[in-house]
This record gives structure tokens, C-alpha cells and sequence, in this order.
């Protein structure tokens, strides 16, 4: 196995978080590509108004690495509107993944009802796109049994409304990395999430992302049945190394 095949490389940053001007940032974000590029990772994963740089800089280089993106980021609380607007423009821009957050808060305060229809509309314009489709529903912010009827839930709608031959090509993903926790709690994946997430979304996909550090820890994971790891540390990772989540 090679685990490059499995790493999304993941720099997500705003030139603020990063305490970059915003040229730097985009510095950073073309040694993040490049470095996929070189590595040869799955895909790499920037915010939506780097997309269309990473996928010159990998058309230009003759790459298979893919570009992701993300979608109504980091809280998922907009309208379903937005959400569809900034998918278009991503669409438009050359992302071939599209990682949306759902609006887990919704969720949590008014049920799996209230958000039924944006994973049925979103995941609907990104397939039709030829796209893989992403719901990320940030395992921190949710109890046990939460993160169970999530899973089940995506996977209902995407049962329901699309072929068998799209069931690959939509992921339950844990985390977007940027959830605040009490001190000394994880804000992403978590074995016990992701195994929760495996047993309730089969035959959809999962997605293992935020806080993955070490090659073991992704191997563990992917031996479980994850067939994506979004990281930070994607290089010490293929490397065999510990990563420190950061460029
Ligand atoms: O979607 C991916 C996450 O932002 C990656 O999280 P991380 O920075 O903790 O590796």
C-alpha cells in the first residue's frame, strides 16, 4: 500500500490564522502544491480562492493530484444558497472535491430534518459535476450518538436519491481541523469517531481528517476501511515520521 494514495494534503490557513501577509500565504500555498505535486499525494486541499492556482500549477505540471476544496468553511451555517454559490464558483475554479461542512449546529438544535435538503442539493450539483462530494460534520461538536444518526443520515439521502455507481463518490468526513474544544480535548478524528462513522455511512466512503499526525495512526485508520486522510502533515506522514499539523 502506498499511503500517498490515501493523503489529502491539507493547508487551510487564512493569511490572518497564519499571521502571513496574504502574498505569503499564497507562498505557502504553492509550496503545498508543489510539494503534492512532487510527492505524488492524492489530492491537495486549499481554501476556495487558492483552487484555481493549485489546479494551473498542477495542469501545468502534468500532475494526477487532484485539488480540493472546501465548502462553507469552517462553521457551515449559511444558507443553503451560499452553500450553493461557493460550490459553483469551486466547480468553476477546477476543484475535483468539494468538502462541504454540514450545518451541524442546525442539526444539533432542530434535527436531522432541517438539513436534509442541503445534503441532498449540495451533494446533487457536485455529482452532476463529476465531483466526489464531501460532508464533514465536525465529530467534535457531537455526541456518540449523534455522529451515528449523521453518518446514517447522509448515507439515507445518498441511498435514496442517487445511482449505486455515486456511492463512492460521497464521503462522511470528520473534522475540518479548525473546531475550538475545551483545552486538552481533540478537535478532529478520533478512533472512536471514525469507527462509528465506518459502521453507520458503509457503503458510503469516510474521510479521517484533522489532528492525524503519525503513519501508524493513518495506517490504522485505512486498515479500518477510511480511504481518505486530510492532513496537515501529509509529507512526514509519507515519510513515516510525526508530524507537527503545519507547514
Ligand atoms: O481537513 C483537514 C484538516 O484541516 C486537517 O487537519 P489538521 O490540520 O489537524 O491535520
Amino acid at each position: 500500500m502506498d499511503i500517498r494514495h490515501y493523503l489529502d494534503s491539507t493547508y487551510l490557513k487564512t493569511a490572518a490564522q497564519a499571521g502571513l501577509t496574504e502574498a505569503e500565504n499564497r507562498e505557502v500555498v504553492k509550496k503545498v502544491v508543489q510539494e503534492a505535486i512532487d510527492e505524488n499525494f492524492r489530492l491537495v486541499m486549499v481554501r476556495p480562492d487558492m483552487a484555481a492556482m493549485a489546479k494551473e500549477m498542477i495542469v501545468a505540471a502534468g500532475s494526477a493530484v487532484t485539488v480540493g476544496t472546501v465548502i462553507d468553511f469552517p462553521q457551515g451555517n449559511n444558507p443553503l444558497e451560499s452553500k450553493l454559490a461557493e460550490a459553483e464558483a469551486a466547480i468553476s475554479d477546477g476543484a475535483d472535491d468539494l468538502d462541504f461542512v454540514l450545518d451541524y449546529e442546525k442539526f444539533k438544535s432542530e434535527g436531522g430534518n432541517a438539513i436534509k435538503k442541503q445534503v441532498l442539493e449540495c451533494t446533487r450539483v457536485g455529482l452532476a459535476h463529476g465531483k466526489i462530494v464531501k460532508w464533514i460534520i465536525e465529530v467534535a461538536a457531537l455526541n456518540e450518538h449523534e455522529i451515528v444518526q449523521l453518518s446514517a443520515l447522509i448515507k439515507n439521502v445518498v441511498l435514496t436519491h442517487f445511482e449505486e455507481s455515486d456511492y463512492s463518490r460521497v464521503f462522511v468526513k470528520s473534522s475540518t481541523g479548525f473546531y475550538k474544544t475545551e483545552e486538552g480535548k481533540p478537535n478532529g478524528a478520533t478512533l472512536p469517531a471514525i469507527k462509528l462513522m465506518l459502521e453507520n455511512a458503509f457503503p458510503l466512503a469516510v474521510k479521517a481528517a484533522g489532528g492525524v499526525r503519525t503513519y501508524d495512526e493513518a495506517v490504522e485508520m485505512i486498515s479500518l476501511g477510511v480511504k481518505r486522510i486530510g492532513t496537515s502533515s501529509a509529507k512526514a506522514i509519507a515519510e513515516g515520521e510525526e508530524g507537527s499539523g503545519g507547514y
